[in-house]
């Protein structure tokens, strides 16, 4: 199984991601922003957290128009799994392959802390390794974790199942408090809370684990 993991200017997280991969059994290969390619034979690509290009103009803005993103675009559009965390999220918002918009946080300050996260869908590859309504300790590291979308948009995300997560205590003003989504074909997950700090007993929580592993079960080739 292969997966990506896409780094840019200000990328922080990239390695936890991929050595949270790693762990679940993916082979990775780090690709730099400015490469306009994905490597062949790819399973998924990671689009990691953190202050890519220093978070200017607005987060996730300037690494949407980078070259690796355009073949993120691509690789999404030819049914391709993509997930993106946290600055990832924002990311892929900015791109437009998933709806909505990561606003400042409600409190205007920066929130680092493990929250409690409630699976909302196991209808998913990256959620199917919990039931629906199990609450997760996951950490948050973000100030423009507010998720907004307008309320048709946030009435088909409900509609079509595609809530993932949602914050069991809203930390930062989200919509419906939401704190992860799906694509319509369910094969692109964003999430602002960052299952790969809790994937390992050295992180303090394992909660993360769980949809890394049920992703390399469903990647795995027969
Ligand atoms: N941990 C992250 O990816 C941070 C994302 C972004 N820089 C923010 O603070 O909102």
């Amino acid at each position: 199984m292969r997966a990506a993991v896409v780094v840019f200017p200000g990328s922080n997280c990239d390695r936890d991601l991929a050595v949270a991969f790693e762990q679940a059994g993916f082979d990775v290969t780090m690709v730099w922003h400015k490469d306009a390619s994905l490597p062949a034979g790819l399973d998924i690509v990671g689009v990691p957290g953190g202050f890519s290009y220093g978070d200017y103009l607005r987060c996730g803005a300037i690494a949407a128009q980078s070259p690796i993103c355009k073949a993120v675009v691509e690789h999404t559009e030819r049914g391709g799994y993509a997930m993106g965390v946290c600055n990832g999220f924002q990311i892929l918002t900015e791109t437009g392959i998933l709806p909505g918009a990561l606003l400042r946080n409600a409190g205007l300050k920066y929130i680092c802390k493990t929250v409690g996260l409630k699976v909302a869908t196991s209808d998913s590859v990256f959620t199917q390794g919990y039931n629906a309504g199990d609450v997760i300790g996951i950490p948050i590291a973000h100030h423009d974790g507010n998720y907004y979308a307008d309320d048709k948009t946030l009435a088909m995300l409900r509609d079509q199942d595609r809530v993932a997560f949602t914050y069991a205590e809203n930390p930062n003003g989200s919509c419906g408090d939401i704190a992860g989504i799906l694509s319509e074909n369910r094969r692109v997950l964003g999430m602002m809370p960052h299952p790969e700090r809790a994937a390992d007993a050295g992180h303090g929580g394992t909660d993360g684990a769980a949809l890394f592993r049920a992703l390399a079960g469903v990647l795995a080739p027969a």
